[in-house]
């Protein structure tokens, strides 16, 4: 990394406006600390002296250019304006701009190629960085697929199936695999690889189950970054695996599970000055909550009633419960979605913590079919506690059976997804179930990664299916059977 008297003045400039706060004992720090003693001479910071993580505060400022017509002086009173729906309403109208693009995009356009990600549409709100420094795809945009038995057009009858399981009349689903290496890391990442350039770092790494790590190892590649990545050996699912490698990743196995790899990869940056980009990193959940900034965009900024997801290293949570807390305070929406985070039964420590009123912090040895929440000690708890006690929230389990059987139904539908994603799905069957949810509730539902990162689990295998003679006989008698 660069030393801190090397850093160009703007960037210099934009850290000094932010500000990391532990999320436990609320001490606040600088986003990196000039060390004489490190090889590199600026530290950035993970986590507080007290162990806790850390969470970006940044103030936020509206672009002056949108929507003002008079002199700068009739702006500032606009933009401290007591009124707070006129305030929410210049925001809306900002992003709602920056979206009147379609999401393909002209190399020739002298529109921000900004506009066009999903994440740094909200940039203000997320990462106000220097547009030269941004490393994008772009990322984002990903469909919101209207499932429920009611706001389900004829054209989509397959779909229906998955609100008719849910029990659920309105009812959509966020699909976070259609970015673009196929999870929703993407958006956070975007946002820490940005980081890392800006720092000036030239390699970063990450502790995975498989999407963080091919997610890290092709927005370095993007960035000419080296690509360091450590995964629970023989845990990865194939398509992930193979991923990180053809980005060009750094790939090593070690001999333990997630946790462990996570705890080491921590370690191994602080020592070695690696720029650490799992969700440990505040900036990467800062990036993460565009999920929840353009779910709500998506939906004419009408909030929903309940948010499901599923709940493993917990960064998610965080995010889109800040997300949907800044949209509150910004007056974007009128109400906070309540959410219901979902864990598998054999990987529930959030759900064990929440069974005793979070009185205690639960660790355990992750076991579920479903790899990309197979997490024991999430990274992000305190965070995901904060939120779920702030939005009245609750965090359920669903089994593996649960979760396949949901999975089945998103994948027949033509939607698809990887097994932790249908967790979200399980959750919802379950909660309305329960009664715990309504069946006239608005609710949104995210798929966190695509169908093909996992091709095995929970999908019927080519050995299942007919090989017959190439002839229209042995055809005509195949379906007839
Ligand atoms: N399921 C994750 C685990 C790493 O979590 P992150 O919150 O640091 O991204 C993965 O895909 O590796």
């Amino acid at each position: 990394m660069q030393s801190h008297a090397t850093l160009v003045p703007e960037i210099a400039a934009l850290l000094s406006a932010i500000q990391l706060r532990c999320v436990e004992c609320s001490a606040l720090y600088p986003p990196v600390e000039a060390q004489s003693s490190s090889a590199t001479g600026l530290v950035p910071r993970y986590r507080c002296e007290c162990g806790g993580v850390l969470d970006v505060e940044l103030e936020f400022t509206l672009p002056k250019q949108v929507g003002m017509q008079g002199d700068e002086e009739s702006w500032h009173l606009m933009e401290r304006a007591s009124n707070a729906s006129a305030v929410g309403a210049l925001w809306r109208q900002v992003f709602d701009e920056r979206a009147s693009s379609p999401p393909i995009w002209s190399i020739s356009t002298d529109k921000l190629l900004l506009d066009y990600s999903g994440v740094w549409r909200y940039r203000e709100l997320i990462l106000p960085a220097p547009e030269r420094y941004v490393i994008t795809r772009p990322e984002g945009n990903t469909n919101l697929y209207p499932v429920g038995m009611e706001n389900c057009p004829v054209g989509r009858i397959g779909h229906r199936q998955i609100g008719t399981y849910a029990g659920l009349e309105l009812f959509f689903l966020k699909h976070e695999g259609e970015n673009p290496s196929g999870s929703f890391k993407d958006r956070g990442m975007t946002a820490g690889i940005t980081m890392a350039n800006m720092l000036g770092a030239s390699a970063v790494a990450c502790a995975s189950t498989g999407n963080t790590s091919a997610s890290l190892a092709a927005y370095a590649a993007q960035a000419g970054m080296r690509s360091i990545v450590f995964l629970p050996a023989g845990n990865v699912a194939a398509g992930k695996l193979a991923q990180t490698m053809a980005y060009g990743a750094t790939t090593v196995q070690i001999e333990g599970d997630f946790d462990a790899a996570m705890q080491l990869v921590e370690q191994v940056c602080n020592e070695l000055g690696i720029y650490l980009l799992n969700s440990l990193n505040p900036f990467r959940v800062e990036g993460q909550k565009a999920i929840g900034f353009e779910l709500l965009q998506q939906l004419d900024w009408q909030a929903p009633d309940w948010l499901i997801l599923p709940a493993g290293n917990l960064g998610n949570i965080s995010a889109i419960g800040k997300a949907f807390r800044q949209a509150y305070d910004l007056s974007l929406i009128t109400q906070i979605p309540r959410i219901a985070a979902i864990q598998a039964a054999g990987a529930n420590p959030f759900y064990q913590s929440y069974q005793q009123q979070f009185q205690k912090r639960v660790s355990v040895k992750a076991d579920t079919v479903a790899s990309a929440i197979k997490i024991g000690n999430p990274v992000s708890y305190a965070r995901a506690r904060a939120v779920i006690e702030a939005c009245d929230g609750i965090v359920a389990q669903v089994t593996d059976e649960e979760i396949l059987a949901a999975k089945e139904i998103i994948d027949r539908s033509g939607i698809g997804c990887e097994p932790a994603s249908a967790a979200t799905l399980a959750g919802a069957h379950k909660l309305v179930a329960e009664g715990v949810i309504k069946r006239d509730e608005r609710v949104v539902g995210i798929l966190t990664g695509n169908l093909l990162k996992d091709n095995v689990t929970g999908i019927p295998q080519q050995r299942n299916s007919a090989v017959v003679k190439p002839n229209l006989d042995a055809v005509r008698a195949m379906l007839a059977q």
